[in-house]
């Protein structure tokens, strides 16, 4: 789509393919046939192998990329190397053909202050965290830094929250099965951008007792005549596990991600893994049998419990579905709804949209100080859930409705309904267009975008700029610890002029 007329609006294309590993290791994310696809035709990957150019050089790292690559320069041309750090030097390879290029950390000579030895075995090949080399001081640096560069046209966003133990923070987590040479399963995390499977028996923000469970079922396959689903060939039954556990309700939920409907041996094996785990609360199947990189299939059917976990968030009980979103690290979750609620400045009266709801969490807890709260997902389970939270906490002035919130909000920007503040929270592809147009035609005196994706935030903050609003504040958040993610929160409120 042409930029112009897109406002904006368009995925961002890669120039170059690089991909490095620290201290001569080898490339871990050797393309599978399904990784090779995502970068483009077989034969044109096999070709660019053929006219390959290795150089290997001696650089300084002059500063950090968005995505916490180490930044030198090449030949007129910026490189990024995966895990180097500003100041050190190192020597790196690097592979050109054609417009591609390859870089590879082979040695780091001068070591940087912040550089840490990692403390997961399987950090350079899983991918899964990208700042695990970088002491807590220089992630902080560095995720402050970033957020202040991409923030710069709205002012100085304030100092990023961080977290006190900043590991086995993740209540959900999902793992894949497969087999290695000697055809044992193994189960694992898939490497950065690729579908080859790492082997792991823990991984360090996971909550441990979602590896200890997954653990237990891969140990159980053998026995249960269970084979892992083979992607390429589309053969074999269990596809994944996906493991949501409530942090403060110590409820747990296991899915089985299968590949067919038919489950042979299903009750004993729930009778098996609940006897390992009897703190497991509910136990599912979900069948995907669809050739797609999504984790989740759309059949699903409830095993053992009641299908849902509850959970309290902010002193409210939130039922959970397999499917619905729910923020995965609930301890900065508090301190960031916390913020979007002082960001609304509510006094009681006030008419909120929260936009993009999950399961209602953000408009139930602002319900408690606004005079009604309306809420909007795309998500049919997690509406249903946020209907059954709202009823579950006694919540008397909330409505969600299932829908798209762009089609929502222009239909009610056209039956001329009004809303005293908006508080949003798309997904990482940012909000659209008709969303924001609507937001516009609404005028609501305060906005509240709390988003994972800085970059789609900004582009969509300078739209409500251009439209009348101006930014007062941003709170960066690390909900996303020993990883390049941020959350941040950003307080959007109508100029005098415009409202009038
Ligand atoms: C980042 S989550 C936020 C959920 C919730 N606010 C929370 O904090 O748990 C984004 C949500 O937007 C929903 N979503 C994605 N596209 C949407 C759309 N076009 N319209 C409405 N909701 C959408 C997703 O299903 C997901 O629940």
């Amino acid at each position: 789509m042409n930029k112009r007329k897109n406002n904006g609006y368009k995925k961002l294309g890669k120039k170059h393919k690089q991909s490095n590993k620290p201290q001569g290791k080898k490339n871990s994310a050797q393309a599978t046939r399904k990784g090779d696809k995502s970068q483009g035709k077989y034969s044109t990957a096999n070709k660019r192998r053929r006219n390959k150019k290795t150089v290997t050089l001696e650089v300084t790292c002059t500063g950090l990329t968005n995505e916490g690559k180490g930044i030198v320069q090449w030949e007129g041309k910026q490189l990024e190397i995966e895990h180097l750090l500003p100041g050190e030097t190192a020597e790196i390879t690097v592979s050109t053909s054609g417009r591609y290029v390859d870089t590879e950390l082979k040695r780091v000579i001068t070591p940087s202050k912040d550089r840490i030895k990692p403390i997961c075995s399987y950090y350079y090949d899983c991918g899964g965290c990208q700042l695990l080399h970088m002491n807590e001081q220089a992630q902080e640096r560095f995720k402050q830094e970033t957020i202040d560069k991409l923030m710069k046209p709205f002012g100085k966003p304030a100092p990023i929250l961080t977290m006190d133990h900043p590991y086995d923070y993740r209540n959900k987590s999902h793992t894949t099965f497969g087999l290695n040479k000697e055809r044992q399963i193994i189960g694992g995390l898939y490497a950065q951008n690729s579908h080859q499977l790492i082997s792991m028996d823990r991984c360090l923000i996971h909550d441990p007792k979602a590896d200890e469970i997954w653990q237990t079922i891969k140990g159980m396959m053998k026995s249960f005549k269970i084979q892992p689903y083979n992607e390429d060939t589309g053969k074999g039954f269990l596809r994944h596990v996906l493991v949501k556990v409530g942090k403060v309700s110590g409820e747990i939920m296991v899915v089985l991600v299968v590949s067919s409907p038919i489950f042979k041996g299903q009750n004993n094996f729930v009778k098996a893994l609940r006897k390992a785990h009897p703190e497991i609360t509910t136990i599912l199947m979900n069948v995907n049998n669809r050739d797609t990189s999504m984790v989740l299939g759309n059949q699903e059917k409830v095993l053992f419990g009641k299908g849902t976990i509850t959970d309290t968030l902010c002193g409210l009980k939130f039922d959970i579905s397999a499917k619905s979103f729910y923020q995965i690290n609930p301890v900065q979750t508090e301190k960031l709804y916390a913020k979007a609620i002082e960001m609304a400045q509510l006094t009681g009266k006030e008419t909120v949209i929260d936009a993009y709801c999950g399961i209602g969490t953000i408009g139930l807890i602002a319900s408690q100080q606004a005079g009604r709260v309306i809420g909007v997902e795309l998500n049919k389970d997690a509406v249903r859930d946020a209907i059954r939270n709202s009823k579950r906490n006694g919540v008397k002035n909330a409505r969600f409705y299932q829908g798209d919130a762009g089609k929502f909000m222009v239909e009610m920007a056209a039956r001329g309904e009004k809303a005293d503040v908006v508080i949003m929270d798309p997904p990482r592809s940012g909000s659209d267009e008709a969303f924001l147009s609507s937001v516009v035609k609404l005028k609501p005196k305060r906005v509240v975008y709390v988003s994972c994706n800085p970059v789609t935030q900004v582009r969509d903050m300078k739209y409500l700029v251009r439209n009348g609003y101006e930014v007062k504040g941003i709170q960066p958040v690390d909900m996303f610890p020993q990883t390049v993610h941020v959350e941040t929160v950003a307080e959007i409120v109508l100029k005098k002029e415009a409202g009038a």
